[in-house]
């Protein structure tokens, strides 16, 4: 290892955090130890209310003729179940784990624990082989816990493995690497990094989203134009297989592995350890907006800069409607002067208005520039889930509930999907709302707006531009090479862009018929035709054969034969399209 890593949790730990450590643990083990009859009170109090409260409430909810009544009620009464039972659920699952993250990063040696770990996730693998192979396997993380909109159904019928992975490994400022376990999320590093001026090259912006999740899905941001989707940016990847074995892959080392993994979501191995590449920050984004009144002057303007020798660092836009956009162009900046001062703006406080709703107000007052504390800008669309959150609390921007109640953040998507998904309110979800996201060459922005425009009639629209690099035959995974890459490069690339479309369509919000199919399958359809591709956290309304016209699994079929993934993982497509959607 080169000489300026810095182990987070090093081997020569400090005598000092050392003796903390074991005073605590002492201390921790008398309290166990006096609280044992106070943890058996718990215990009866938390099973009775299990068996006589919990468990029959589920049981009304999902199997009971009530299970409509039950539906309608949270459909029509989201933010009360928000209110009273997602937001502070949010609030105590983040404070309980920002404590332990704490302790784990202070006191517990890391490094030597993840090899422990990943035996245990070897063990198990080994186990079901044993057994008799019965089921495929798939991660034990629940559905619910995931970002992931579509149905995860296939999970019933997997045999789940358990890998409980959280730790951030080791920084290493020499080699610009961060070596990071799967469920390790974009909030966990960013406290981590951006404190001693480092950041992720791709720094995804919604805290709760893991590092395994992005990285066998897919993983974007809005410096994606020059360092390209996330995987780009991985240095090796550390991965259980099918048989239990441990291997690592790179660029030089099983290379056909290496390039077949992004996307191909956890059915060629369980990723145990991923290096990403880091990048030297500064304090502040200074950002700087340019309101857009018509689609053409957004599309010219914004494949100007993409295309240019010297691009913005940083640039998203959000459409407001067919014609009216802001771009945002970021750079890193230290604030040092008076006039810098008096433009500082820290748009994640719990009384800033939501960003979209700041960021939208340009389009009336005109181009105009700022600088926002870094870690608030990395986070800068958690606190409205994008522009979610107002469908679901409409007054949750009124500046009396957040002065009142903004401190109680967002709620986490997980309890979202916890308090309010049913499996009927999903199939309805599904008819009656989108949430989708392509990513398409950059040449048909005016298409794309315009046919969001038709089938969703939602706004904003998220857009973030992407690079996709050429991969030279042999090497491309599952997404498939760019057709018209820009001449003279080196790699060869195209640019892309994500078009993201999130809430209820124009239709459905007057009371008119709506065709989720027609929608969606016009989407997918204008994916495929402009050589793109659909973010697989969503649902996918395509056939099996439309599926793989949009995604290439040649390599990827290889590499489960090579790899021993057949019969141990499910395929792709059985993992993302569950079976009664087909
Ligand atoms: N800006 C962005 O890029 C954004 C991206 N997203 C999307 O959200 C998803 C990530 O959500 P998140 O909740 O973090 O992840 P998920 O738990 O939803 O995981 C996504 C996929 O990755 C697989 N996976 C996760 N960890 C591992 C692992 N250790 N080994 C093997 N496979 C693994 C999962 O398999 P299994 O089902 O077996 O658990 C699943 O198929 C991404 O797919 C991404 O496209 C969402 C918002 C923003
Ligand atoms: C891919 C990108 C961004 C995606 C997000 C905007 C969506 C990813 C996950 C989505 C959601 C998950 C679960 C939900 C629970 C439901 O009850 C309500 C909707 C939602 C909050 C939903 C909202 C949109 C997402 C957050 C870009 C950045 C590439």
């Amino acid at each position: 290892m080169a000489s300026e890593a810095t182990p987070l949790l090093p081997r020569h730990q400090t005598t000092g955090n050392q003796k903390i450590h074991n005073v605590l643990v002492q201390m921790l083990t008398l309290v166990w130890f006096l609280c044992l009859p106070l943890r058996s009170v718990v215990n009866l109090v938390l099973g009775t209310f299990n068996f006589f409260v919990w468990r029959p409430f589920v049981w009304v909810f999902v199997r009971t003729p009530f299970a409509g009544l039950l539906a309608r009620f949270v459909e029509r009464n989201t933010w009360v179940v928000i209110l009273f039972f997602a937001l502070p659920a949010s609030y105590i699952f983040d404070m309980f784990f920002s404590i332990r993250n704490w302790y784990v990063r202070s006191f517990l040696a890391a490094p030597k624990l993840h090899d422990q770990r990943v035996r245990e996730v070897q063990a198990q693998v080994k186990r079901w082989n044993e057994q008799g192979r019965k089921s495929p396997m798939c991660t034990a993380r629940p559905g619910w816990l995931t970002m992931s909109t579509r149905s995860a159904t296939f999970k019933d019928d997997c045999s789940r493995i358990s890998v409980n992975l959280h730790d951030i490994i080791e920084v290493d400022t020499e080699r610009q690497v961060v070596k990071v376990e799967p469920l390790v999320d974009m909030g966990q590093i960013t406290a981590h990094l951006v404190p001693m001026g480092w950041s992720l090259a791709i720094m995804v912006e919604m805290e709760d989203l893991t590092v395994g999740g992005l990285l066998m899905g897919v993983g974007l941001e809005v410096n994606s134009h020059i360092y390209g989707l996330m995987f780009e940016t991985v240095e090796r990847f550390e991965v259980v297989l099918g048989d239990g074995s441990l291997v690592t892959c790179s660029r030089t080392e099983n290379s056909d592995l290496f390039h077949a993994l992004p996307m191909s979501h956890g059915t060629l191995g369980f990723l145990v350890s991923a290096e990403l590449k880091i990048i030297p920050c500064k304090p502040y984004m200074h950002l700087t907006y340019e309101p857009c009144h018509t689609l053409d002057e957004m599309a010219d303007k914004v494949t100007k800069y993409c295309e240019s020798d010297n691009p913005p660092p940083f640039l998203e836009v959000t459409v407001y409607s067919k014609e009216t956009s802001v771009i945002m162009l970021g750079e890193f900046a230290d604030v040092t002067t008076a006039e810098q001062r008096a433009k500082i703006n820290h748009v994640n406080r719990w009384y800033a208005p939501w960003f979209y709703k700041h960021v939208e107000k340009f389009l009336t007052t005109g181009q105009a520039d700022e600088y926002i504390p870094l870690r608030q800008y990395f986070h800068r669309h958690t606190r409205s889930i994008f522009w979610k959150l107002e469908e679901l609390i409409p007054f949750g921007n009124h500046p009396l509930y957040r002065y009142l109640l903004g401190w109680l953040g967002a709620p986490k998507i997980a309890f979202l999907k916890l308090f309010t998904h049913t499996p009927e309110v999903r199939r309805k979800v599904a008819e009656s709302a989108v949430y989708q996201d392509i990513i398409v060459p950059i040449s048909t922005i005016r298409e794309s707006v315009i046919l969001f425009d038709e089938v969703f009639d939602f706004y904003p629209l998220l857009f973030y531009p992407v690079k996709l690099f050429y991969k030279s035959p042999g090497t491309e995974g599952l997404i498939r090479n760019p057709r018209h890459v820009k001449e003279g490069t080196n790699p060869p690339w195209e640019m892309y862009f994500d078009l993201g479309v999130y809430g209820i369509p124009g239709n459905v919000r007057r009371g008119e018929p709506w065709d989720a199919a027609y929608a969606n399958r016009a989407m997918e359809k204008f994916a495929r035709d402009n050589a793109g591709f659909q973010l697989m956290y969503a649902d996918t309304w395509q056939t099996r054969p439309e599926f793989e016209e949009m995604f290439d699994h040649t390599l990827y079929r290889k590499c489960r034969e090579k790899y021993n993934a057949v019969g141990a993982f499910p395929e792709f497509w059985d993992k993302v399209k569950p079976q009664d959607q087909r």
